[in-house]
């Protein structure tokens, strides 16, 4: 049974949410000059602003001791040292380890992990110089122009996410592209601009299994030998990123150009691993290894930091805080920065793939919501499509806003002025939903625009923001592999840190495996001419139509 709801702690939090559901954040900023430097955290040059929220010194302490009553700090002992606390599939839970910068020891049944992973980032690294240099070539000869990650989920979100917001980092010679949808169109769309001469395949997947990869892998595998012809070129072209040597084996890929990881990162966790290898072929391995780096300073932070000043642990209580105590569903990334355009659809699968569950580590039902829904998009765009619902709407959306101080990209007149646009909006975003505007302000505004009687009457409701409205600010020097690495890693721990006060096994995925599992019924259904009647009635009635206008 779960414990969460049984401790003081909760039942304190519970009774204090009540006082402090009316408390309006524009007086809490009123009353305490200092509310800013009280409420926020620097760590190396990330600041976290968590001043704009709904609490005072009482709700962190309640917060702090909730933790502290779910034993986060022993947890986090045994995920750092490889207790195998992915108890649903016996796993350790060890990225941590990928980005050992220190090198210390980290054993799994006894055995130090470390060599095996310094071992495949120097093959890494040997690949990507060779590649990156121009002496691994082509068939034909010429040099590599064009990388190929193809997988899917963790496989894929990860490097998308990174090549994306360190290309300011990346070789000019390269273009990283990446499929990972079973739709055609895909990886159609990335060969239309690829040459098979000089075009690298990196088939991604830990089990070497997913349907959609391995479908995807083998379509590249006909495209490239339609003009390669010989089966022997296929070693130029293709490598693999996975933990199961057979399986590559078997697809034709010399295990010699396989880069191994292990079970012991989860797929959502993998980007420090072997599967980082299209990061590490488009911005260069000393920049992948400043991505592990800035991993590494987090987990130190993560791992010797007090609660009071423990930057994912403050983000995960305030997670826990609207999601068990206000009741709300939903948790937005808002990052402003368009390097970062794909960090929320990261996120997605970290923290909704890993805390969506309803059953506790003991195999019982869980009693109080867990995961919330994230998403997000790049700011400004999203000013512009979903803020509206943000600032007016009917639900508390509580919100990341990131930004890094500089942009890589100077301009503007003058000098460097779309980042400092950029910025105001990050600021007057966050300041508006805080504050809101009184019906009062409302009035006065309108007046001063010249309305009265009904029009402004009319008018005003319509003009009036509730605010109170909770963000987070995370700021940051710039947006380099280091700084990346860290804010990712920070991420993870907020993840983890929830995940353990919901007494969840946040390491394992088995609502995607139910899909897997019905789509592999379905699909023989899909190659025969006959009427399906072995499926629910809208399933069957949904095939049978798809066939007849297949026909
Ligand atoms: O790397 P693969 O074995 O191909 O798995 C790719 C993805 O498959 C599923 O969607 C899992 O839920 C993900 O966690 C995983 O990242």
């Amino acid at each position: 049974m779960a414990k969460l709801t049984t401790h003081p702690s909760w039942q304190a939090l519970c009774q204090h949410q009540i006082e402090m559901r009316d408390i309006q954040m524009r007086d809490l900023f009123k009353q305490d000059p200092k509310r800013f430097e009280t409420f926020s955290l620097i760590v190396d040059d990330i600041l976290l602003d968590y001043s704009k929220h709904r609490i005072t010194d009482e709700t962190l302490k309640h917060l702090f001791q909730l933790a502290r009553d779910s034993d986060i700090e022993q947890w986090r002992q045994r995920m750092f040292s490889g207790e195998k606390i992915n108890i649903t599939e016996h796993r350790a839970v060890l990225h941590t380890a990928l980005r050992n910068r220190s090198n210390t020891p980290v054993y799994v049944d006894g055995k130090d992990v470390m060599p095996d992973v310094n071992a495949v980032l120097t093959q890494m690294r040997g690949f990507t110089e060779q590649v990156r240099g121009g002496q691994w070539t082509g068939y034909t000869g010429k040099r590599i122009t064009d990388v190929v990650n193809i997988g899917i989920g963790g496989s894929d979100l990860g490097p998308v996410m990174a090549c994306d917001a360190l290309k300011p980092y990346a070789s000019p010679d390269l273009k990283a592209h990446f499929v990972s949808n079973i739709d055609g169109a895909h990886l159609m769309r990335v060969l239309e601009s690829c040459n098979p001469e000089t075009t690298l395949f990196i088939v991604a997947s830990k089990t070497f299994t997913t349907q959609e990869t391995m479908t995807n892998a083998h379509s590249a595998r006909r495209w490239f030998l339609n003009a390669a012809k010989q089966e022997q070129h296929v070693a130029k072209h293709f490598v693999a990123l996975s933990t199961n040597a057979t399986a590559v084996k078997a697809f034709g890929i010399d295990t010699n150009n396989m880069f191994a990881f292990w079970d012991w990162v989860g797929g959502r966790y993998s980007l420090w691993s072997a599967i980082g290898l299209s990061i590490a072929l488009y911005v260069g391995m000393d920049n992948f290894e400043q991505l592990l780096a800035g991993g590494h300073a987090m987990d130190q932070h993560f791992q010797t930091a007090p609660l009071e000043q423990n930057m994912p642990v403050i983000m995960a209580l305030l997670g826990i805080w609207y999601n068990n105590f206000f009741h709300v569903d939903t948790h937005a990334i808002l990052p402003y920065d368009q390097g970062m355009s794909r960090f929320a659809a990261y996120l997605q699968q970290a923290d909704m793939e890993s805390n969506g569950k309803f059953i506790c580590r003991d195999g019982t039902r869980v009693t109080y919501k867990t995961g919330p829904v994230i998403w997000g998009e790049a700011g400004t765009n999203g000013q512009h499509a979903f803020y509206q619902l943000i600032h007016q709407g009917t639900q508390i959306v509580p919100a990341d806003f990131l930004m890094p101080a500089n942009s890589h990209y100077q301009v503007g007149e003058p000098e460097d002025q779309h980042h400092k646009i950029l910025l105001a909006n990050f600021l007057a975003q966050t300041q508006a939903l805080m504050l809101g505007k009184t019906r009062d302000e409302a009035r006065a505004e309108l007046e001063k625009q010249g309305l009265s009687g009904e029009a402004l009457e009319s008018l005003l409701p319509h003009k009036v923001f509730e605010g109170n409205r909770p963000t987070t600010s995370i700021v940051f020097k710039q947006l380099t592999p280091y700084t990346l690495g860290k804010l990712i890693a920070l991420y993870e721990h907020k993840i983890f840190v929830q995940g353990i006060l919901w007494d969840i096994n946040s390491y394992d995925q088995w609502g995607v495996e139910y899909g897997k599992q019905i789509a592999s019924q379905i699909l023989p259904q899909l190659n025969t001419p006959e009427a399906v009647h072995s499926f629910d009635g809208s399933t069957n009635g949904l095939i049978n139509y798809a066939k007849k206008l297949s026909q």
